[in-house]
């Protein structure tokens, strides 16, 4: 099932491509969307909402067309919008429930749905108080509030992560991974943010100046690849036993890079399929001989711990690290990167 499809869709603005032939589908669960300031995500959302048209191409949310049914889209679709938008001088009660009747909620279930809702998102007594006094973890708390009120199938949330304290970010991610769980609600987050988004989404999307450059579960993006870390000791003989260990694992081929504090990184080979256009191995036929990442994996293994033996090296610690997100898209030029990594990002990836 696609929750939100895009076919070459393109804006142009006068002077900038904001968003350039993205074709992109977008399962339920929740979707990071991440980019640079300027990637072209707000353009997204606006397109997706019916709120801006597109130059080329077409988008459909929850199977309709968003240049042609942008208010029946937004019926079932909530928005947060990046920047603050709250009256100060209402209550965020009275706010939640008008933007509840303009969703077309009679007046006592808009009250009802309100309180619910800001009790989920965290909002308890200072939810009577008007909002110009709201710290921006308050405030972003009402936006999210506004745009669950009325039920929605999806949300759309553009950066509700910006201007909160690491503190506040977590609790922020936390409510929105939660807002699927209880609900049942899919939801697209945008962020600049690479690393905060792994462990809150299902499914990553990195665009770049309006391209799209890489769509993938956020299980792919951490399990494809993985490292070694390894500390030795020194001896009389190999006084730097780090940079020995390094020389000989180099020179039996594997790709090593050197961490601060004595430790090694080894590469290892992907412990997913990367090819997800390959046929999936039949569990009850016999391996073939053919090498499988397993393979490579447990060879990488064998090949440091013999190679520390022949050196006569202590072995401090030998565990197998999976790369955070953030790493995935750091330039390793030592690797040779599959086709899509090349690519590269530009992505914070704080
Ligand atoms: N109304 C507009 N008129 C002209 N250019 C625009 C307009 N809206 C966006 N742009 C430009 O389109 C590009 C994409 O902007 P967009 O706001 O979609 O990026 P973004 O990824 O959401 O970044 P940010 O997080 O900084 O908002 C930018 O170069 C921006 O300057």
């Amino acid at each position: 099932m696609t929750v939100i499809e895009t076919d070459s869709l393109s804006k142009r603005y006068p002077g900038v491509t904001a968003l350039d032939r993205l074709t992109v589908d977008i399962g339920p669960g929740v979707t990071g969307l991440v980019g640079a300031n300027g990637a072209g995500k707000s353009t997204l959302i606006k397109i997706l909402l019916g709120l801006a048209p597109a130059s080329d191409g077409s988008a459909r949310v929850l199977g309709r067309d968003s240049a042609r049914d942008g208010s029946a889209i937004r019926e079932r679709v909530g928005y947060m919008p990046e920047h603050d938008c709250l009256p100060p001088d209402v209550s965020a009660t009275e706010f939640v429930v008008h933007m509840a009747r303009m969703s077309g909620l009679p007046r006592t279930a808009a009250r009802e749905r309100t309180a619910d809702t800001l009790r989920h998102v965290g909002l308890y007594e200072e939810r009577y108080r008007p909002m110009g006094g709201y710290s921006t973890g308050m405030k972003q708390r009402v936006k999210l509030a506004q745009a669950l009120v009325h039920d929605p199938e999806l949300v759309l949330l553009d950066e509700p992560t910006n201007g909160l304290d690491p503190a506040g970010r977590d609790e922020m991610l936390g409510l929105i991974r939660r807002v699927h769980t209880d609900f049942g609600i899919s939801v697209l987050v945008t962020s600049h943010l690479l690393g905060e988004l792994e462990r809150t989404c299902d499914h990553i999307v990195v665009i770049d100046g309006g391209k799209l450059l890489r769509s993938q579960a956020t299980t792919g993006f951490t399990a494809t690849i993985g490292s070694l870390a390894v500390e030795v000791t020194d001896t009389d003989a190999h006084p730097d036993g780090t940079a020995a260990l390094r020389d000989a694992l180099t020179a039996a081929g594997l790709t090593v890079a050197e961490e601060p504090g004595r430790l090694l990184l080894v590469e290892l080979p992907p412990a997913t399929d990367p090819n997800p256009s390959k046929p999936p191995t039949d569990p009850r036929v016999e391996p073939s001989g053919d090498t499988t990442p397993a393979d490579g994996i447990r060879d990488a293994h064998d090949l440091v711990r013999d190679a520390v033996a022949d050196l006569g090296l202590g072995l401090v610690r030998m565990e197998q690290r999976r790369h955070r997100i953030a790493e995935v898209f750091q330039q390793r030029p030592a690797t040779p990167a599959a086709p899509d990594e090349r690519k590269g990002a530009t992505a914070d990836v704080r």
